[in-house]
């Protein structure tokens, strides 16, 4: 674990969905080689770490442009979209997400998912874990909501995602939890603070943006935000 930054309590908790609840950052990488193999093109990491989080067409346009792809963004984004139908319902949990966010919601800590997202393909990913989501007080799915109007890395999506939660908490006293540059970017320009735990390889400057940095969910230090630590998990599997 990494952190140099001073920390303080939150008392409410955002999570991001790819690539941190669910293990879908590389179903995207899949789905996005199939289609530009045909263009003799690949998926580099340079490409993958400015698109994640970002919205569909966003997405798409960034694609077709850094890659020099001989499609427009919407011809590519619907191809991505047909192969997310039979790619995205496998998704399966992260490790530590399911305990992770049982603990939070047995020790009554609100939480809430900001997803970059459409509401169609959040749907598609999310089907066969129905029953650990319902724990989230609400879901903000960016990529369709009209109340979001930019993508990450602009604040927008977790300003509207704090508006949403009964208690209305200040930005400051929203935790984030992210695994790409650009949710980190957009957590700290809402001035909240940010757990970052990378579902790719990540350059050190991104991570140092970050308030603290982790491999993995299951060591994510919530008590160093005034949390109860996840030792302290009063749910089933612990
Ligand atoms: O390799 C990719 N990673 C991520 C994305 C985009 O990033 C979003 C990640 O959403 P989240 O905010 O839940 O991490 C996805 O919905 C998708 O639009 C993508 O297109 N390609
Ligand atoms: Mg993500």
């Amino acid at each position: 674990m990494t952190t140099l930054k001073e920390l303080r309590s939150a008392s409410h908790v955002i999570f991001d969905l790819d690539g941190l609840i669910l293990d879908t950052e590389k179903l995207y990488t899949i789905v996005a080689n199939a289609i530009l193999g045909q263009y003799g093109k690949s998926f580099n990491l340079e490409t993958k770490l400015k698109v994640m989080g970002s919205t569909g067409l966003d997405m798409a346009k960034q694609v077709v442009e850094l890659l020099e792809v001989p499609l427009s963004p919407e011809e590519y984004y619907e191809q991505v979209k047909k192969e997310y139908q039979t790619v995205m319902p496998e998704a399966q949990l992260l490790p530590g997400a399911a305990k992770l966010i049982e603990h939070l919601h047995s020790n009554n800590i609100p939480i809430a998912i900001a997803t970059s997202s459409s509401q169609v393909t959040y749907d598609l990913k999310t089907q066969k874990h129905k029953e650990l989501l319902s724990k989230f007080h609400h879901v903000v799915c960016g990529g369709s909501d009209a109340e979001v109007k930019n993508g990450k890395p602009a604040p927008d999506i977790f300003l509207v995602c704090a508006s949403r939660f009964s208690e209305k908490p200040k930005p400051e006293d929203c935790l984030v939890l992210e695994d790409a540059p650009n949710g980190v970017e957009a957590a700290l320009a809402a001035g909240m603070q940010t757990i970052m735990v990378p579902s790719v390889e990540v350059p050190k400057d991104i991570k140092d943006k970050a308030h603290v940095v982790v491999a993995s969910l299951e060591q994510a230090p919530l008590e160093l935000f005034g949390l109860p630590a996840i030792e302290k998990c009063r749910c089933k599997d612990s």
